[in-house]
């Protein structure tokens, strides 16, 4: 498969967690990788640890002009500058041959093609912090066309490298995936902390709560995701009559954790449309 240079516009946290994965699969040092971002020069940036096998560039337009793919990884609010950005300074012909990716919630490929003048060559892909650990997931929303562009084939192997593809879906399903798979690691953070928190307070260290806590969600997912095990059944499994665990269930139940975890979804979700609706208007 043809070698196609990748450039992240925006070197922040997800797109640092991508690169700590694609390095721990040993795929690193086969690709050809530029990223541009303000503090490109600075000594004491956390990608100087890759040296010169990552290109770095305060430039966007250089970043574009040098890549066959272009991620945007940047906040929302920062997209419609860069593009105008581009589009003075890289000729209509050299951005047409890009394909321009964008992991930004809601941001959708029409209101981005507008930006860019550009009108296939464009897609969006959601993905997750946990690719770090070559256990992410991923999905992505594509037309037609570019599902068979060698570019977006090379970048789909790339992803395969680090995280479990959950399918090319439409622009909406894509918001939701964000909310599950791009949010849902920081959900699972509160249930984490709150258990290890309730542990801590029932006398045990926090070094060993936190961890315990960690590693009994870990080897839960393990079982769910390995078995075909609803969560209920396992759950099922796990409470005796009268035992402890019904009595800790019903305390989750009086507080509405389920319902809860409903809304902290549906609110991710919501917030991924209004930032689109609210991109969208500024394009008038
Ligand atoms: N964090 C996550 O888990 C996920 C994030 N996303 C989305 O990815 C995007 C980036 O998020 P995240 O990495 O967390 O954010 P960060 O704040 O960690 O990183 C943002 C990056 O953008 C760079 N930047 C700022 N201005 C410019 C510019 N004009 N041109 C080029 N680069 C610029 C910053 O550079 P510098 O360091 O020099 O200031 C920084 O490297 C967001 O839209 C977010 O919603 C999507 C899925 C998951
Ligand atoms: O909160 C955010 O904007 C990003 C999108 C998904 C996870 N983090």
């Amino acid at each position: 498969m043809e070698n196609f240079r990748i450039g992240f516009i925006g070197g922040g946290r997800i797109v640092q967690a991508l690169l700590e994965g694609l390095e721990q699969a040993n795929y690193l040092q086969n690709m050809s990788i530029w990223i541009s971002c303000p503090s490109a020069d600075n000594e004491n940036s956390s990608l100087k640890c890759y040296g010169n096998r990552i290109r770095m560039t305060t430039s966007n337009t250089v970043l574009c002009t040098n890549c066959d793919i272009v991620v945007f990884g940047v906040k929302a609010k920062l997209i419609k500058s860069i593009c105008s950005e581009l589009v003075k300074t890289v000729d209509n012909a050299s951005l047409a041959q890009v394909l321009f990716v964008s992991v930004i919630p809601g941001l959708t490929i029409s209101t981005i093609a507008q930006w860019l003048h550009t009108q296939e060559n464009i897609i969006r892909i959601m993905y997750n912090v946990n690719v770090a650990k070559c256990n992410g997931s991923y999905a992505l929303s594509s037309s037609k066309t570019n599902e068979n562009d060698s570019r977006q084939i090379y970048l789909k192997s790339v992803f395969d490298k680090v995280a479990y593809f959950a399918g090319n879906v439409t622009e909406s399903e894509l918001d939701i995936m964000c909310a599950l798979i791009g949010s849902g690691p920081a959900f699972f953070c509160t249930a984490v902390e709150g258990l290890a928190d309730g542990a801590v307070k029932a006398g045990l260290s926090r070094q060993l709560a936190n961890t315990l806590a960690a590693r009994t969600m870990l080897g839960c997912a393990d079982i769910l995701v390995t078995s075909s095990k609803h969560p209920a059944e396992l759950k099922n499994d796990i409470s005796t009559p009268a035992g402890t665990t019904i009595y800790g269930l019903h305390e989750l139940e009086n507080r509405g954790v389920r319902g809860a975890y409903m809304d902290a979804l549906m609110s991710a979700f919501n917030r991924a449309q209004t930032m689109a609706d609210q991109l969208a208007r500024d394009l008038k």
